[in-house]
């Protein structure tokens, strides 16, 4: 098959974290016959530094051109104090918005071989397997009216029925592919967003009689995600809740590197981007563990290419490698390989 991919590489480690997504699914098309092609194109604070843009035409029209977008990170402290129309997190947000990404899932799976860089104790940690549905072009990140002077701000957290209602339908979709089990996060004793959630999931919940449905206050989520992970499987939650929820359920599988995202719509388009940032302190250093950007590229052969195969070989190839005793300086300080080095152990079991 032939596919096209803008690659976004964005800031800070974004360019370190893709390089290696493309490297490894340059080895699956060999492998497996197929031709992918890159289109690499600027965003975030990169974009704005050539065109005053964090989110320039030539690449919106490469994405529109593509089957699938691969999206490393945005942003910094060089953009940060920008007007709003030039800050890096605008490339990204208008992206999502743009191409209707509304669906973000961020599958959290702890596995035994990187127990050991858990903070969380092993009986605990070990065999979580989550998957967080996040609503992702709705909420306060993009509401109106928006308001910052210096004597006064706004945000406003606006949803309407049908955001809510695609995104609870693609919750129950997975939940009926997995175990069946459902955790919806909100905020009902406060927000009247949350209430019309609340709800709207109720309403889904008659037409998929085999699924456990559980409400549960984002407050308590967030001790309960630490003090028992393991009674999670499908959190659905809004915009802001799931950013929150998903960098703190990183823990539980020993880094933010670890944790790949698709941001998807319902035609299978799709942006495939790490949970994390561009964590500038690491950056250009070839530090940074690339396990999310690649997963994520795994992720973008899975729901936007149907390559299941051939994302499963990705999945054993880097899983493989933790097997193997290796491991990236945030999981390790005993003999850590580096970005390079670490992405030529997977190359290597892809190739075997
Ligand atoms: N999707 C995105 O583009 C995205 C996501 C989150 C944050 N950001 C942006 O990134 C910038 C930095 O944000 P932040 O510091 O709050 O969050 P961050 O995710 O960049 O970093 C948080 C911590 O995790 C570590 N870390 C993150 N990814 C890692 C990796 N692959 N390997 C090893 N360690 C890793 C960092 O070193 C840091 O200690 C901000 O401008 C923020 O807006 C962008
Ligand atoms: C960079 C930022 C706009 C983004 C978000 O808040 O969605 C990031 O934190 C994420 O998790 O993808
Ligand atoms: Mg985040």
């Amino acid at each position: 098959m032939e596919k096209r991919v803008t690659v976004l590489a964005g800031d800070g480690i974004g360019k370190e974290v893709t390089d290696a997504a493309v490297v490894v699914l340059e080895a699956v098309a060999k492998k497996y016959g197929h031709m992918f092609r890159f289109d690499h194109q600027l965003v975030g604070g990169a974009a704005v530094d050539a065109k005053n843009n964090p989110l320039p035409e030539e690449t919106v029209a490469s994405c529109e051109a593509s089957d699938a977008i691969l999206l490393g990170a945005v942003g910094g402290p060089k953009w940060d104090h920008n007007p709003p129309a030039l800050r890096a997190e605008q490339g990204l947000l208008r992206l999502r918005k743009q191409f209707d990404l509304f669906a973000n899932l961020r599958p959290v799976k702890a596995v035994s071989t990187l127990i050991q860089s858990s903070p969380l104790k092993e009986d605990i940690a070990k065999d979580v397997d989550m998957m967080i549905v996040r609503e992702l072009t709705g909420g306060v990140y993009f509401g109106t009216p928006s308001l910052y002077n210096d004597e006064e701000a706004v945000d406003t957290m606006p949803y309407s029925r049908p955001e809510i209602e695609r995104i609870v339908d693609k919750a129950f979709e997975i939940a009926m592919k997995r175990n069946k089990r459902i955790t919806s996060v909100d905020k009902a004793n406060v927000l009247a967003t949350s209430r019309l959630w609340r709800q709207i999931v109720d309403e889904k919940k008659a037409q998929y009689p085999e699924v456990e449905v559980r409400h549960q206050l984002v407050d308590s989520v967030a001790m309960s995600i630490i003090t028992s992970p393991k009674d999670f499987d499908v959190i659905l939650t809004e915009n802001m809740f799931g950013d929150i929820l998903s960098d703190e359920a990183s823990v539980i599988t020993g880094s933010l590197g670890l944790l790949p995202s698709a941001s998807i719509r319902s035609d299978g388009f799709g942006m495939y981007e790490p949970v994390h940032g561009t964590a500038p302190e690491i950056a250009g250093q070839n530090i940074a563990n690339p396990a999310a950007a690649i997963l994520s590229a795994a992720m973008m052969l899975t729901y936007s290419f149907d390559m299941l195969e051939e994302a499963q070989a990705i999945e054993d190839a880097v899983y493989g490698t933790f097997e193997d005793g290796y491991f990236t300086g945030d999981l390790t300080k005993d003999q850590p390989l580096g970005t390079k080095e670490w992405t030529e152990k997977v190359l290597q079991r892809l190739q075997a």
